[in-house]
């Protein structure tokens, strides 16, 4: 079976970077937005027996689901063989509990709509806390890339003698996995969260940071009140400005402006959203991931 790439609007450089590793082709869907804000979606090809992979960029969701849900069903309406989604950043992943009576957890709802629309997804590093894995809430086939290896070059390239830090626990997958790649000392610290944009970090062993130039490592980077309060430790205990690498950008300018209040020098990020912090692209290692599912 042939395969086809369509890109949602915003994710035509990720679907033609794709179309290259995977030698196939690659085209942008067309989206439209009436007068009273309803979108319509018009597919630009044929897809009829061909194997059709979406990709999307899903950073802002709630304006950018209904479209993708339109093109996929359109897609199917329209004879696609199987029907793929390669999405870098996966959202919805972190209201993954009923933290206060009464509310949706909507990581599950989610997942439920995707996994009810297409065939298999790829996806890097989503943000797995509670659920044990991805297959705990999609029912679909899924490759989950780790980003690790790309960040790990980048810091090797860039960085002279790296210590990594974490800035909680849950950022000790990432951290720890690239610190090993390179050679590197790593800590994590403690987070306590309060509310979207109340955290508390405080440093959980002491470590000389001598002769290192720290590099805060996280999955997510969104308000940036979790690097800035981290940052601010290092800064407290002496050591010199970090740099943030990320998997997932999804930082504004007030967020960029916290991080250099906090004395972080600049913030790299993997190119799963598109964000001016760009700078460790994923196309390879999707390609790979979206490679695993095909048919040998
Ligand atoms: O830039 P910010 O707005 O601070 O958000 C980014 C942080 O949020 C996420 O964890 P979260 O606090 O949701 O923790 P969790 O592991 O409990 O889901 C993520 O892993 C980052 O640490």
């Amino acid at each position: 079976m042939n395969t086809i790439i369509l890109a949602l609007p915003g994710a035509e450089r990720l679907a033609q970077s794709l179309a290259v590793h995977l030698h196939c082709t690659a085209a942008t869907l067309e989206v439209h937005r009436f007068p009273d804000g309803e979108a319509v979606v018009r597919l630009p090809t044929s897809v009829a027996g061909q194997r059709t992979l979406l990709v999307a960029h899903l950073d802002r969701p709630d304006e950018k689901t209904l479209p993708l849900l339109f093109a996929a069903d359109a897609a199917r309406e329209l004879g696609a063989g199987e029907l793929g989604l390669v999405v870098p950043y996966l959202p919805y992943m972190r209201q993954d509990a009923r933290f206060r009576p009464g509310e949706a957890i909507t990581s599950r709802t989610y997942a439920r709509l995707l996994s009810s629309t297409f065939d298999f997804l790829v996806t890097v590093d989503p943000h797995l806390h509670r659920w044990p894995s991805l297959d705990a809430i999609y029912s679909i086939r899924s490759v989950v890339v780790a980003a690790a290896p790309a960040m790990a070059v980048w810091i090797a390239r860039n960085v002279e003698r790296p210590i990594l830090v974490g800035p909680d626990s849950e950022s000790e997958q990432w951290v720890a996995d690239v610190a090993k790649r390179i050679g590197a000392p790593w800590t994590v610290m403690r987070k306590e969260r309060r509310g979207d944009r109340d955290v508390t970090v405080t440093p959980s062993q002491s470590i000389d940071p001598s002769g290192r130039n720290p590099v805060l490592l996280d999955d997510i980077v969104s308000s940036g009140h979790t690097i800035a309060a981290a940052a601010e430790v290092l800064r407290g205990a002496g050591w010199s400005q970090p740099l943030c690498v990320a998997v997932h950008a999804l930082l504004d300018g007030e967020g960029a402006d916290l991080l250099r209040r906090a004395g972080v020098s600049r913030v790299v990020s993997c190119d799963s959203v598109p964000h001016a912090s760009n700078g460790i692209p994923l196309a390879p290692l999707l390609a790979d991931g979206v490679r695993s599912l095909l048919p040998a």
